[in-house]
Parts: C-alpha cells; structure tokens; sequence
C-alpha cells in the first residue's frame, strides 16, 4: 500500500479529515490484498459499487449506517467487521471485480478478509457468501446478527464497549493486545517526532530503546520498522546538529525521520482493541505502552536484564509526555539499589511497580477521572491467575497485603505477556508468509537494506555492548559487515 493511499485509509478510518469521512474503508486494486490481509478482523464485507450509479448513491447512507457501528475511531463495536467498498466504475479496479464476478451494483460479499485474498471463483465450498438482501441498513445488520448469532443495533451508536469489557475469566483477551502494542509502538514515536523530544541529552536513550524492540518487540514488523530507523539514525538525527542546536528539524517529524513508519505503514490504524476505554480519552495509548514494557520484559534474558530495566526507565522518563506518570515511575526506578541480574526479577519489578501505580490511582478514581468501566485492580485477580496468590484473602481482611506466590506470578507473566499475546499474530505472520517461515534474523536482515549504515553513536553503542541479545548481536554485526563492505567498494572505485 502506498504511502499516500494509506493514510487515505487511516483517514477515513480515524475520522481526521477536514469533511465528514465515509466510514467504510475505499480498496482498490492496489491495496485490496495488504488492507484485507492486515486487518485484524475477523470478518469483511466488500461492497462493489460504481460511482455513477444512483442506486448505489442512495444505498451508500445505509451502508455506512451499518459501517459506523463497525469502523472507525468511534465505533460501538470496532475490530470485528472491516466494511470496505470497491468503486467497479474506476478502470484500476476492471480486474478486480471481474475476479469477483460483479454481475450488478450494488453487489455485497461477505467472508474472513484472508479468504478475498487469492479467490478462486471456481472454488468450492467457499467461505465468501454474497449478501442478497442487504438492501437496507436493518436488513443488513439483520443478516449480519443472523451470521454470527450476535444482536447488534444500531442504538449501540453511544460508544459503548460492552464486549470488550474486561472479562477476568477470559485470558484470551491478551492475543488481541498485540495490535494495540504496535498502536502504542507507532504512537510513541510519533509523539516523540511531533513533540521533537530528540534532544542531544535524550538521544541515546532513543537509540538504546530502539535497540531494546529491535532485539525483543513482539512484533515482527515493529522490530523490522525500528531497525531501518536504527540503522539510519546517524544519518537522519547525527549528535553534532543536536549539539549545534537543541532544537534539529531533521529529528522531528519534519525530517526525513519522519517519513519513518516504525511498525509499518498499516500501523497505527486509528483504535484500540484489547486498550479500548469506555470513553474516547481514557485507556487507549498509556494502557498499550504498559503492554509494550511487559511484553518487552518477559523476553529478555538474564543478562540483558539490568540494561533492559535502565533503557525502560530513560524511556519513560525521557519520552513519556505524562508529568505526573515519568516523575512517579523515576522515583521508583531510582529506589532500585541493586542491579538485576535476572530476567525474572527485572519483570516482576515491572510488575510489582505497575500494581503500585494502580494502587495509587485506585484511590484517585473514587473522584471520577478513570474509566468507571475498567477499574483499576490489583494485578492479575484471581480469577485470572488463582495461583499467584499464596493465601486468599478473606473478606473481613481486605485491606491486608497479598500474599503473592512470585514464581507463579512471573510464570503467569511470561505466559501472558509471552505466547497469549502473540496467538493470533503468528497464526497471520504464517499465512502472509505463504507458510514458510523465515527466521526472524532472516527477517531483520532483509529489512535492513541500508547501503550504507553509519559508524556513529547508533552503531558504537550497539556494537560496544552487544548487550541486548544474540539476536541483536547478530544484527549489529551485519550492518558492522555491510559498513566495512561499502566502504571497502568505494575504495576500489
Ligand atoms: C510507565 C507508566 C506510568 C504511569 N504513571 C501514572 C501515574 O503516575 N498517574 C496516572 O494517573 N497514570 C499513570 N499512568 C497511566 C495509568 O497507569 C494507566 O495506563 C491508565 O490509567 C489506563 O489504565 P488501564 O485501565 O487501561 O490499565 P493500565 O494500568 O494501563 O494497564 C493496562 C493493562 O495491563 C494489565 N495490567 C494491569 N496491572 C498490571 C500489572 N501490575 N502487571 C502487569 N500487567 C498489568 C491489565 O490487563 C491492564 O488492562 C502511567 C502509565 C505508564 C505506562
């Protein structure tokens, strides 16, 4: 998808364009098969239409009707049904809907996204069923509650989020967190370019941060964005124009930096899944960045450890543009004496220092500034993980210390922040693979197709400590390689 024709998408999904924005998502030839593949719902509806037809203009307020329940920022029920439109009358698109047999218009097919990727109209038993009668937005919500045995309505409009609210019994919630961690993965960096907080005195603890998801993110794709950055970063932010001036256009969004996409150019898409507030401001990026740390810390390993805890606290200290949250969590990361040397306790002191923060918001929301329907709780509750606790607290003694079972706890944490999350996303890594599946050092050095990759801070650092992994060790030592390589073919010009 082209960069231009994304952020069209982004647009009409996030509603930030100057005019009312159409709800349902516009494909064409060229990003039907990477926006279907993308999405991270579960089921699609195309409707091939054609802009000169009046049939087709005076169904489209019913269409989105039903899209608005489905897309975009506000929607009451976001990541189940992408809603997308192809327009058959532009000649871009002639292939496209041969491919699918578009006999009239409007003309409505419904199916798993990754099924109208590669179709074959001749095959059997396909799970691409055409919509007959979808001829008004009840008939077609109607047949959409039919399909999946759900009640949806159109009353459901008041940005409700009843089935996402949090269901401890349910730990399957986790594998949707995966997309807000690449949300909250996007969002950072663009808030850190828009805010231009790359400073010569913050520099580096970008560059170790980056280096921290090059070798650990959960995401494939957020890893390979962060390396192209890392990779680059001497050339796009060098620490002499920092010193020069504070304040250096290239390492804001301005620069070259910013045509940076750090997980891809279908990230961030505009919601929240697993991080959804009831409401438009609550939840959403500070739940998803609490995410990308834990998920983060159950990854390293024991010798990454320390580093690890230090590079998460420079972040947030550094880069997290919430007053009160970087001087609270400074204050506890400088209550640390020792260093860590195991993964294990670098997580559960992420952990342990996480639930000291709800414990203190716990009693701030009695006065209204949470989210009434996500209370903060002391994590995980029982019902998540019964073994963590050691002994259950009775009811006349509510107040009391729990007793937490700490190797249950990190078990629990590891599982959690481990493989749960990633269920669904690796299933998708597979199948956009073709079923082959390259190692992930393959992955990253792919990506990093830079000709030339500068020796400065980026590479000095990386290479001086080779702390963060034999996977990031491995990384450094190609571009190392690849520098050496240009530079030796430029001497032989
Ligand atoms: C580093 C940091 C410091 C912050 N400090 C403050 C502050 O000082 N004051 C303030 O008002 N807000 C602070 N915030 C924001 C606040 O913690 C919440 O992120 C925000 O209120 C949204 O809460 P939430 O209900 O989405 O759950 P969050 O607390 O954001 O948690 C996100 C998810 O993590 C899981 N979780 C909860 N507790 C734990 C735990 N102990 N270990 C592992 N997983 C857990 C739950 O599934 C939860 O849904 C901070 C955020 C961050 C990232």
């Amino acid at each position: 998808v082209s960069n231009g024709s994304q952020r069209g998408i982004l647009r009409a999904i996030s509603g930030q364009d100057g005019e009312k924005p159409d709800f349902a998502v516009e494909l064409n030839a060229t990003n039907f098969d990477s926006v279907l593949k993308e999405t991270p719902a579960p089921y699609a509806i195309v409707e091939f239409f054609a802009h000169w037809c009046p049939a087709c203009r005076n169904y489209k307020p019913q269409y989105e009707k039903v899209a608005k329940l489905f897309n975009g920022a506000d929607a009451s029920h976001p990541g189940i049904i992408l809603m997308t439109r192809v327009d058959c009358a532009l000649t871009i698109n002639s292939n496209l809907c041969d491919k699918f047999s578009v006999k009239y218009y409007p003309m409505l097919l419904w199916g798993p996204p990754k099924k109208f990727v590669g179709w074959d109209p001749k095959q059997e038993n396909s799970e691409i069923l055409t919509i007959e009668r979808g001829r008004t937005a009840d008939i077609l919500l109607g047949w959409i509650n039919k399909q999946l045995g759900s009640s949806y309505g159109f009353d459901d409009e008041k940005y409700e989020n009843e089935h996402l609210q949090r269901n401890f019994s349910d730990p399957g919630q986790i594998a949707k967190a995966i997309y807000d961690v690449e949300e909250a993965t996007s969002t950072a960096f663009g808030i850190i370019l828009d805010q231009r907080m790359i400073k010569s005195e913050t520099r580096a603890s970008l560059i170790k941060f980056l280096q921290f998801l090059v070798a650990h993110h959960p995401s494939k794709r957020c890893r390979k964005g962060s390396a192209d950055i890392l990779v680059d970063f001497d050339n796009l932010c060098p620490s002499d124009i920092l010193l020069a001036n504070n304040e250096a256009d290239s390492c804001s969004k301005k620069g070259t930096l910013g045509n940076y996409q750090i997980c891809g150019e279908e990230v961030p898409r505009g919601y929240w899944m697993y991080c959804r507030g009831s409401k438009n401001d609550t939840r959403g990026f500070s739940c998803g960045l609490w995410v990308l740390l834990h998920s983060l810390s159950v990854r390293v390993e024991d010798g990454e450890s320390d580093l690890a805890f230090r590079t998460t606290c420079d972040f947030i200290y550094n880069f997290f543009v919430c007053e009160e949250c970087r001087q609270h969590f400074h204050g506890m990361c400088s209550s640390v004496s020792s260093p860590f040397k195991k993964a294990r306790d670098f997580a559960l002191w992420l952990w342990s220092a996480h639930n000291q923060v709800n414990e203190r918001l716990m009693k701030d929301e009695s006065l209204g500034t949470g989210d009434p329907e996500f209370p903060k709780v002391t994590w995980p509750p029982k019902q998540l993980c019964p073994s963590c606790y050691l002994n259950p607290r009775k009811t006349s003694d509510e107040n009391s210390k729990i007793d937490w079972n700490e190797n249950e706890v990190f078990k629990f944490l590891v599982s959690y922040y481990g493989k749960e999350l990633v269920n669904l996303y690796k299933d998708k890594e597979l199948q956009a693979g073709g079923g082959t599946e390259k190692t992930v050092n393959e992955e990253l050095v792919a990506s990093t197709n830079a000709v030339v990759v500068p020796l400065g801070a980026a590479l000095a650092i990386a290479v001086a400590s080779c702390a963060f992994g034999a996977l990031a060790c491995f990384w450094r030592s190609q571009q190392k390689n690849r520098k050496y390589k240009h530079l030796y073919s430029l001497k032989n010009i």
